[in-house]
């Protein structure tokens, strides 16, 4: 059996924003070298929190209340800022949601994209440029020369998701977090990133975290599904047998609502409100409020 990459066991969080309101309760996942793993859950789920607890960018209003996150040997929660950054951006990277954000406005993409290479991989500014080009032609970037001389707002959104997923391979990672890489996109770019984000982790056999609240998305790419409700872990398991033959009455209420649940405008089935009534017994939330 292989070993896992990445394994959380037992991870409990709490808001302190919101009166220790518990935000993940006994999260457990592994990972394997090469899987790719879909995060799904409605708004408020803790797919965010899982994503920045891997990326060791908890915010100080989240405190972590029990568990592990092992990534092979290490203990990401208990690792010195140092021993952290080591990993961060190197052996764990991020493909952001937001392609516009995620750019230094004010510098060009070369700048951007060779920082890295020269910083962490010890590359002159010629080697640099060289690789940057060839990490945007594996991205299907046609004219990759005029790219790394453009700043962000100069390039399409499609674009500078395909500049960050290129910067988030460059480094060869073992780990890429997808933190819903394709919602600020129009949706036939969407189809292409994917695509891309698919390609890129089969070429270089990387394993990927793909946070999203499609359970299209999810079937469309992922190997294995985790399904949260209120930070707790509510099916889990082979995306195929998970669409297939889901076993908690929410799953099936998901899949049933199609692949946009989150989004009643869709004019889709929405989730009957019995089942967030069992959900809560069954999480025993009782006295908390629904958020
Ligand atoms: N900075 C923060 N400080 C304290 N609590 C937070 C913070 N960010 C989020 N939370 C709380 O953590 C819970 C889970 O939020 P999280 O962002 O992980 O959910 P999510 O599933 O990613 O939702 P979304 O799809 O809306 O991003 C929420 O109840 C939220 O109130």
């Amino acid at each position: 059996m292989t070993e896992p990459l990445l394994s959380i066991e037992a991870l409990s969080a709490v808001s302190l924003r919101d009166r220790n309101r518990p935000v993940l309760r006994d999260v457990s996942l592994t990972l394997k070298p090469g899987e790719v793993r879909g995060l799904v859950g409605e708004s408020g789920a803790g797919k965010s929190t899982i994503a920045k607890a891997l990326l060791g960018m908890l915010p100080a209003t989240v405190k972590v209340t029990g568990g592990w996150i092992r990534f092979e040997s290490r203990d990401l929660l208990r690792l010195s800022p140092r021993s952290l950054r080591e990993i961060m951006g190197n052996e764990i990277t991020l493909i952001p949601q937001d392609p516009q954000t995620a750019l230094n406005p004010g510098r060009r993409i070369e700048a951007q994209l060779t920082d890295g290479l020269r910083l962490k991989r010890g590359m002159t500014k010629a080697q640099a440029r060289l690789e940057a080009l060839k990490m945007l032609a594996e991205v299907h970037i046609r004219d990759p020369e005029r790219v790394l001389g453009s700043y962000p707002h100069e390039l399409s959104g499609g674009m500078r998701q395909r500049v960050l997923i290129a910067a988030a391979f460059a480094m060869k990672p073992k780990l890429v977090v997808a933190d819903e890489p394709t919602t600020a996109l129009d949706v036939t770019v969407q189809k292409q990133i994917l695509r891309l984000i698919r390609q890129m982790q089969k070429a270089n056999d990387t394993a990927v975290i793909f946070v999203t609240h499609d359970l299209g998305v999810v079937a469309q790419i992922c190997d294995t599904v985790t399904l949260l409700y209120a930070g707790r872990v509510i099916e889990e398991g082979a995306t195929a047998e998970v669409m297939t033959t889901p076993r908690h009455a929410y799953t099936r209420a998901l899949i049933a609502a199609g692949p946009r649940y989150d989004r009643p405008d869709a004019g889709l089935e929405p989730v009957p409100e019995a089942i967030f009534g069992q959900l809560r017994t069954e999480i025993g939330m009782a006295g908390e409020d629904r958020g």
